[in-house]
């Protein structure tokens, strides 16, 4: 039997600062770090550490006791205390931003304290978000604010919750010093309280890892940092050959287009899909400027800094990841004999999206008989009619998910059946675009008429797939500014309903709602900027 620990008290283990190349000079001074994976860092102490948020299933899990609202535990999770068995370390990387290679990046404000070992003896990489500068911190300060901070914490959580692979989030600690952002990049500087988040992952390896060592030639730390990769996290490949490089490429081209399918299904756009911003594991890393669709809208980013291009937006998200994995797929070519090797792991990537993007886009519908042609015609079809019409996504399928199954087992009036439907979920809806979807649902009725399981069968089914609970923009919105003001009770709120995102949970129906129109165009609830 396993027993639980605080987190002080907790042995950890360092394989990547013990397994690969690092800097050990511990100077925070800006620089370049060529030759080396990592840089060993201390983390900077703040004045007040102060524990917010604690996520009770995953510290139970790693075999964690909560700590109470200060002391030892939350003195590591905030860097004032760095125990005998951390080796922190800031990782190497570089990266495309925004389509154009920005060279070394790496850890400017993250740093891992090391690895625990879990309760099922898998382990676990634990990384502080905000706790200092490193040689990665450019001409920024390390830190992060409060606002970006809970964002990342509530919605990793709720991202893994809802069965996306993510990183997760431990801890939110406010620090008690003050951080200076620019929120708009519009020359209103202003002092915000600052947080760290203590996140957790296998490994927070990204592509640009690999990017910057074939970017300077450093083909002995390209190998040894995918051996480390393969030997800790896909050991089912084998022993690191030419053959496995690329049996292994393929693996992180099957989970990425699994991730992107989990987006797309959800209407989650991440907003900066930089390739340091992307997981060697497929999982969604790095929480800054995402969003979720509410009105459905291929073309929507929440991203300031992307409203020129929208490279990001929710529509280019399966392009943008196909291209980033061009990218590793450049980076790790002198691995293999011939870089076309790598070509059939890219097709996989598109083939495995399409067809994770189908299955699941049927459960959503609560089709599963006799999946046919048609049935990818219906699908474009509906994304069509969403996308011309101004129509709520998650309240769209949440409320199909009730009134399809109902019309099948009970009959009923299916025109009125659809205006409630409607008025439920569209913002606002002009007469055509409501005939649209009101000719969609009727021949997708006829479709579901074909089901051979019972029509609570198919309302089950549907129910699994088709959240009724996500992290809306400016429900984040308005749990920061109460986090700000010291009231912690929607953030609380949010953590709990969250953690079960398919349950009715009808005491909590007002977090289900759609937008409401001030939110519509409001800073932070409608629009976010990289500034954080
Ligand atoms: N306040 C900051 N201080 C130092 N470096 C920063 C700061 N904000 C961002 N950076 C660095 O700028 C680069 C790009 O930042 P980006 O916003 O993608 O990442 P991030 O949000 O800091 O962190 P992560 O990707 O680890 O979640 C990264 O190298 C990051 O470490
Ligand atoms: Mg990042």
């Amino acid at each position: 039997m396993s027993t639980t620990q605080s987190l002080e008290q907790a042995p950890f283990h360092n394989s990547f600062v013990d397994e690969l190349r690092g800097e050990a000079t511990f100077d925070k001074k800006p620089r370049q770090v060529p030759g080396y994976h990592y840089s060993r860092v201390e983390p900077t102490p703040v004045r007040d550490p102060r524990l917010l948020a604690w996520s009770d299933d995953l510290a139970t899990f790693l075999g964690l006791t909560r700590p109470s609202e200060r002391g030892a535990a939350v003195n590591a999770l905030a860097g004032n205390l760095v125990t005998e068995s951390m080796k922190p370390f800031a990782a190497r990387y570089g990266g495309h931003q925004f389509g154009n290679w920005a060279g070394q990046l790496g850890d400017g404000r993250a740093m891992s304290l090391g690895e625990l070992t879990a309760t099922d003896g898998s382990s676990w990489e634990i990384q502080l978000k905000g706790a200092g500068p490193t040689p990665y911190s450019r001409r920024a300060d390390g830190r992060a604010v409060l606002r970006s901070s809970l964002r990342e914490f509530l919605c990793s959580e709720a991202m893994y919750y809802l069965g996306v692979p993510t990183t997760r989030a431990l801890s939110l600690v406010a620090t008690g010093d003050e951080v200076v952002r620019d929120m708009f990049y519009n020359g209103n500087a202003r002092p915000e309280p600052g947080a760290i988040v203590a996140r957790v992952a296998p490994t927070f390896v990204r592509f640009g890892n690999f990017q910057i060592l074939l970017a300077l030639g450093e083909m002995d730390n390209l190998r040894a940092l995918a051996d480390y990769v393969i030997r800790h996290q896909f050991p089912e490949l084998g022993e690191p050959s030419p053959a496995v490089y690329v049996r292994w490429f393929e693996e992180v081209c099957r989970r990425t287009a699994i991730m992107i399918a989990h987006w797309m299904s959800v209407g989650f756009v991440h907003g900066v899909m930089n390739t340091d911003n992307m997981s060697i594991l497929g999982l969604t890393i790095d929480y800054g400027p995402y969003g979720w669709l509410e009105p459905y809208d291929p073309d929507w980013t929440p991203n300031t800094t992307d409203f020129g291009g929208r490279r990001y937006a929710f529509g280019q998200q399966p392009r943008v990841a196909l291209w980033n994995l061009m990218q590793l797929g450049q980076a790790i070519s002198p691995l293999v004999n011939d870089i076309q090797e790598l070509n059939p792991a890219l097709q996989l990537y598109v083939d495995t999206l399409a067809t994770t993007r189908h299955a699941m886009m049927l459960r959503k519908l609560g089709l599963t008989d006799k999946a046919t042609e048609q049935d990818q015609k219906l699908i474009e079809e509906l994304e069509q009619a969403l996308t011309e019409s101004e129509v709520d996504m998650t309240l769209f399928f949440r409320h199909l998910s009730h009134a399809a199954p109902r019309l099948l087992a009970e009959g009923g009036s299916e025109a009125e059946t659809w205006r409630e439907l409607l008025a439920a979920a569209a913002y606002s809806m002009a007469p055509n675009e409501e005939q649209k979807l009101v000719e969609w649902l009727q021949s997708y009725l006829q479709r579901l008429r074909q089901e051979t399981a019972t029509p609570d069968a198919i309302r089950a089914l549907m129910l699994a797939a088709n959240p009724k609970y996500v992290l809306r923009n400016y429900l984040a919105q308005q749990a920061i500014e109460a986090a700000e003001a010291d009231d912690l009770t929607l953030l609380n709120r949010l953590m709990t309903v969250l953690k079960t995102p398919f349950a009715e949970q009808p005491e909590h129906d007002d977090l289900a709602a759609k937008r409401p129109d001030w939110a519509r165009e409001k800073p932070g609830s409608a629009t976010l900027s990289c500034s954080s």
